[in-house]
């Protein structure tokens, strides 16, 4: 389980985040939505370990991230970033296993090539696994970092969670890479303890995938819950200054502009 307690966080006198609590529980999918500058990728920031708040906590299980050592939270919980260009020449294969680094000591071993391995397979990479990562699409490269993402946190950990933050991972995929990359999220959870946190634009993909949804507004959480208790024309009004067309039909939740 992740806790976030009363989270603010300032830079400068702009506040990005108003004191935000939520309690996430792992095996689910948990989707972050908001507009341009609502301050999602800063709250992902935060829960990720990768700034730290200006004041409230945040909790993996009953630890508070700031007492986890930087090497500990790497090997617990992996973040993909919005900006992930890497600008010197390496193959695929080195870049997925540069998501091993938090667990060797000196040089990979064959558990950390079996792992790579296993998450090229994952996001069907085993034929660029020897090409520049410089030379591929935009697509690619993201599920190059999806499986380098992966198998950092390969490994279930007995008795604690492993987390996962995800950033716009939808960016650069096509429609069909899309619904594979949230199916494939959905199988993932049936791991035990796994708690995966993503931010999305497409409202859409929320009602269809999230079973957690957070709305943000400039930097306070404005709901939080299922689709039918986050995505209503009032939240979507209130938030986005658009009049949405709710369709519920059989299983199906969506927003038409
Ligand atoms: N260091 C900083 N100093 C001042 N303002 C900042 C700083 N970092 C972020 N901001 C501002 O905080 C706001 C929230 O940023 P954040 O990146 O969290 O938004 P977001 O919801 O992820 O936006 P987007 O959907 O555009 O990616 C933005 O207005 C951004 O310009």
């Amino acid at each position: 389980m992740l806790t976030v307690s009363h989270l603010t966080y300032a830079a400068g006198n702009t506040l990005l985040l108003q004191s935000v609590d939520l309690r996430l529980d792992a095996g689910k999918l948990h989707l972050v939505i908001g507009p341009n500058g609502a301050g999602k990728s800063t709250l992902l920031k935060a829960m990720g370990g990768q700034i730290r708040p200006s004041s409230g906590t945040i909790r993996y299980g009953d630890k508070n991230i700031s007492a986890i050592g930087y090497k500990e939270l790497a090997r617990i919980r992996a973040s993909l970033s919005q900006q992930q260009e890497l600008s010197f020449p390496l193959k695929v294969w080195e870049v997925v296993m540069m998501g091993r680094y938090p667990h060797v000591r000196e040089n990979p071993g064959h558990k950390d090539t079996r792992y790579c391995r296993e998450a090229m397979q994952l996001f069907h990479l085993e034929t660029l696994a020897d090409r520049d990562y410089m030379s591929l699409s935009g697509g690619e490269k993201q599920r190059v970092h999806f499986a380098r993402i992966m198998a950092q946190i390969w490994e279930p950990i007995p008795g604690a969670c492993r987390y996962l933050f995800l950033d716009e991972p939808l960016t650069f995929l096509d429609v069909h890479y899309q619904f594979q990359l949230m199916e494939l999220l959905k199988t993932l959870l049936q791991q035990p303890n796994l708690l995966i946190v993503g931010v999305v634009h497409d409202l859409n993909i929320a009602a269809r995938f999230a079973d957690n949804i957070l709305l943000l507004h400039h930097g306070k959480l404005i709901a939080q819950g299922n689709r039918e208790q986050v995505l209503t024309s009032e939240n979507i009004r209130n938030v986005y200054q658009l009049e949405p067309v709710v369709y519920e039909k059989d299983d199906r939740y969506f927003l038409a502009f």
